[in-house]
């Protein structure tokens, strides 16, 4: 290769954490919408894996149990940002994964160590794909990606968080959901393995005062200043 060849390409990974309800499906759908790159959405991937458990029998407060079976579930994420998808074992879960079951079990199955570790190859080899891409979670900018150029952690005051929730869920009790909110980010953050935390050199935004459109163009702003700077 002559000394002048242009640099080999490195596909764009941006990094989204945050809290439930802080906006980060929605924002990283936008941005990966606008910024013509592909979407994960990591979140639904581990309700996909508490959806197998409970459709299987599985006892999900017991760490063992959750264990032994966690490489059984096939689990495939659609990277469209227009129409992401969800099957685990080729049945399309995208509405059941956001049920009150799996969303009052997620976040101790998410705590399981191999729960992780099947989850963490599969989430690296589908950014490892073909094309730049929007991954958003609990731990992606600190585990899963740790050197992805853009990082963004988006956090939003609880209160703002349960109304969006609530709002999203057609109206249901705004206390009830700010409480359930609060409790998955206890168990997220407290963890051992991967807990919900900023990862280094990651871009702090709270969203509290930006509406979905602002929120979108603040990270895309981002997203081509790290570009123009590479
Ligand atoms: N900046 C914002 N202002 C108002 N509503 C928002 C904002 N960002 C997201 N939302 C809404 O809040 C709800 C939760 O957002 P979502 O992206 O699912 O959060 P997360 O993925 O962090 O749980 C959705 O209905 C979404 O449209
Ligand atoms: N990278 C990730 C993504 C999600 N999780 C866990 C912890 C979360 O409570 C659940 C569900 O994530 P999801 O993003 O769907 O949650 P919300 O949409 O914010 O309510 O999965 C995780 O442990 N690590």
């Amino acid at each position: 290769m002559s000394s002048s060849a242009p640099a080999p390409l490195v596909p764009l990974v941006v990094a989204i954490d945050g809290p439930s309800g802080s906006g980060k499906s929605s924002t990283s759908r936008g941005v990966a919408a606008r910024l013509g790159l592909r979407y994960l959405d990591t979140g639904a991937m581990y309700r996909g894996m508490t959806w197998w458990m409970l459709e299987n029998g599985v006892d999900v407060s017991d760490p063992s149990a959750v264990a032994a079976r966690a490489r059984e579930a096939r689990i495939e994420s659609g990277t469209d940002p227009l129409a992401p998808t969800i099957t685990v074992d080729g049945v399309d879960v995208a509405e059941a994964i956001r049920g009150e079951a799996v969303t009052g079990a997620v976040s101790p199955v998410s705590a399981v160590p191999e729960v992780r570790a099947v989850l963490l190859d599969l989430q690296r080899s589908i950014i490892a794909a073909d094309g730049g891409i929007v991954v958003e979670g609990r731990d992606i900018g600190s585990v899963v990606a740790p050197d992805a150029p853009v990082k963004v952690y988006l956090t939003a005051d609880p209160e703002a968080r349960a109304l969006r929730r609530a709002a999203e869920e057609g109206g249901s009790d705004v206390a009830a959901t700010q409480q359930s909110l609060l409790a998955r980010d206890k168990i997220d953050s407290g963890r051992t393995v991967s807990p919900l935390t900023m990862a280094e050199g990651a871009v702090h935004l709270d969203t509290t005062p930006y509406s979905l459109d602002e929120v979108i163009g603040l990270v895309v702003d981002l997203v081509e200043a790290v570009e123009a700077s590479a």
